[in-house]
């Protein structure tokens, strides 16, 4: 009931729409309510009108002039349903419009506050079917409610007080059907949800791994799983097929005893009716009216199943949707907590980051990042990194190095305000607490380009969606990102695929380049791409961030020798400590990791090879 509540409350702005639906169904259900009164006036009409002709007194004087007027009526009863139902179905389909729009842009809205480690343990897929799931059930749900839900209740309510009028004991039985078959539909409930539950985690394992297979299709042809991949994917659908013949098994056979029961009860009705018609105390007109009444009677009783199931399935379905709407963000990640509060914005972050530049409130000295002591670990026991404590002063260009696995991009996480520290504090030029102005204040290339479908400009802008076409191509001067972008016809406006799948590693790596010098950030940060690039497609790449990272301050996840050894200070990590931190020259003499590396590079061994490997770096 709980979930009903919230999706009521959840689409409050719906209410006109709802109250439109009910006062159509409303006109709709007296219109079907004038029926019988119609047709039982009319065949008392015609009885009498057949009794005087067989009397030999012919027909009544105004008999014809009756039956037509109350044909007219009917016709009229009918034209207001037509009209009005047809009303109430387009309110019932902008109805069903906004409230997927209401659905999806808050599902959307929320799933962006939530921090990473929420995504660590999703798949996109999976989120997607949520959400289809529960739009299509919910929306259903509404709509039937809100079409049913007035028609039943006046329905019901004109049947029993019809039948009370006319005789008592029909009232009387009708008054123990309606109870008793919404006592078996909700006996039917729990198991029927418990099912529908099951099937619903089936089709979001198989949705999950479906847009995961078709997002890396290239490696499931590669290595030849298109089979095995189809068949994770049957069995889990055949699994829900197993779950449905379950469940509905289940509900047909409580439906077969409901309506048995019904029936049995209908049976009552109607003997009752035929008895009191042949005794004389009702009028063949009277009877009519009452057997149709009685039709209509069943109409509730069905109708209420009906949304029974739908309320059912939307309780089900939209289960796993306010979950995650009722995610606080606090509780997966902790909070912002572990960074110290303070406020300034990016903007005065940049202007501070220019050493002497106009608006630089500190002197210049405070350091751009620090870290403090700082803890962290994915999992509840693990530690990743620990006692992590340095600064990075302006302008300064930090190198991470250490084995694979050691901690570098968890830094970098971290440092983005993608996860919260265990214990310790990471502070960002005195920004604290407010995550956006953080990252806006630093630019981020990754290892992968993470690019987007749409065109290279847009991709350039994706930071400053309102960057100008001049600015745009200037920073694709800068990235070289212009060379390859004149040979295409369409320019900047070619439309690269999903994730850019129509450019090469190294254009991608470009265009990400200029898209974090577009968004000129104070600080930078990189992640330097291992994949081999041909060597002048390298070169272009290495010339791009180089002039990305001139004047700004850099923590650079260094792969290359070469790289490390133009840096200001160099990080080495060991067992997710810092090991060292000092220039190249100083960690060249000093016997550490670095110079483990430098001496690596030149030997041939295969053990040395292999150890090299262990640092992702190439010499
Ligand atoms: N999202 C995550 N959830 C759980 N564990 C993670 C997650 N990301 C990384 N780890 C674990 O944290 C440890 C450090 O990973 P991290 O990515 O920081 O290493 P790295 O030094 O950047 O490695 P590489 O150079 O290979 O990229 C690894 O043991 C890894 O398995």
């Amino acid at each position: 009931m709980s979930t009903l509540m919230r999706i009521l409350q959840f689409t409050r702005s719906l209410t006109p729409y709802y109250i439109g639906i009910m006062v159509a169904a409303a006109v709709v259900t007296a219109a079907g309510l004038s029926v019988p009164f119609i047709t039982g006036k009319a065949t008392d009409v015609v009885v009498e009108a057949v009794r005087s002709i067989a009397g030999g007194e012919g027909v009544p004087d105004d008999a014809i002039r009756i039956v037509v007027l109350l044909s007219l009526a009917l016709l009229a009863a009918s034209l207001v349903e037509t009209f009005v139902s047809n009303i109430g179905g387009y309110w019932g389909d902008v109805m069903s419009a906004k409230m997927r729009t209401i659905l999806s842009t808050r599902y959307f809205e929320k799933l962006l506050s939530l921090p990473q480690r929420y995504y660590d343990n999703e798949l996109t897929g999976t989120i997607v079917a949520r959400l289809n799931r529960s739009i299509s059930e919910v929306t259903n749900f509404m709509k039937s409610f809100s079409n049913m839900f007035v028609t039943m209740l006046m329905t019901t309510v004109a049947v029993l007080a019809i039948s009370a009028w006319h005789y008592w004991p029909l009232a009387l039985l009708l008054l123990i059907a309606y109870p008793l078959y919404l006592w078996l539909t909700a006996l039917t409930s729990r198991k029927w949800q418990r099912l529908e539950g099951r099937k619903n985690e089936h089709v979001d394992i198989a949705s999950g791994r479906f847009s995961e297979v078709v997002g890396q299709i290239r490696v499931v042809k590669s290595f030849v799983r298109e089979r095995s991949e189809l068949q994770h994917f049957e069995e889990h659908f055949d699994e829900t097929v197993q779950l449905t013949a379950e469940q509905s098994r289940h509900w047909h056979l409580m439906d077969g005893l409901r309506r048995g029961v019904l029936n049995v009860i209908f049976f009552a009705l109607y003997v009752i009716i035929f008895v009191r018609t042949v005794t004389g105390h009702f009028t063949p007109g009277e009877m009519v009216m009452l057997i149709q009444l009685m039709a209509m009677a069943r109409q509730p009783v069905t109708s209420l199943s009906w949304v029974v199931d739908s309320a059912q399935r939307a309780i089900a379905g939209s289960k796993s949707y306010f979950e995650v709407m009722e995610i606080d963000p606090a509780d997966l990640d902790g909070g912002p907590a572990g960074r110290a509060t303070g406020r300034r914005d990016a903007a005065d972050i940049r202007d501070a980051a220019s050493p002497g530049a106009p608006g630089s409130r500190d002197g210049g000295d405070a350091p751009m990042a620090s870290f403090r002591n700082v803890r962290f670990g994915y999992d509840e026991d693990d530690d990743v990194v620990s006692g992590i404590s340095f600064d990075m002063a302006r302008g300064e260009r930090v190198a991470l190095v250490g084995e694979s696995g050691g901690g570098k991009s968890t830094l970098i996480n971290l440092l983005l305000g993608l996860y919260s520290p265990r214990s310790g504090s990471i502070e960002v030029a005195g920004i604290d607490g407010d995550l956006s102005a953080l990252r806006r204040s630093i630019g981020v290339v990754f290892q992968d380009p993470s690019l987007f479908s749409g065109t290279i400009a847009e991709n350039i802008a994706y930071g400053r969606p309102d960057a100008s076409r001049e600015e745009i191509e200037e920073v694709a001067k800068r990235a070289a990102v212009d060379i390859f972008v004149e040979k295409f016809p369409a320019g900047y406006d070619t439309v690269i695929g999903e994730r850019g799948m129509k450019l090469s590693g190294g254009q991608k790596q470009r265009i990400a380049v200029a898209r974090a010098m577009l968004k000129d950030a104070p600080i930078l940060v990189l992640d330097e791409a291992t994949s081999a690039l041909d060597t002048k497609s390298e070169r272009l790449v290495q010339a791009g961030l180089e002039e990305l990272m001139r004047g700004r301050t850099s923590l650079i996840i260094a792969h290359r020798l070469s790289t490390i050894a133009e840096v200001d200070r160099i990080i080495t990590l060991r067992d997710g400590r810092i090991d060292e931190i000092g220039t190249p020259a100083e960690l060249t003499e000093s016997g550490g990791i670095y110079a483990e590396l430098l001496a690596l590079q030149n030997s041939t061994s295969k053990a040395d090879r292999k150890r090299l490997k262990r640092f992702d770096v190439i010499g």
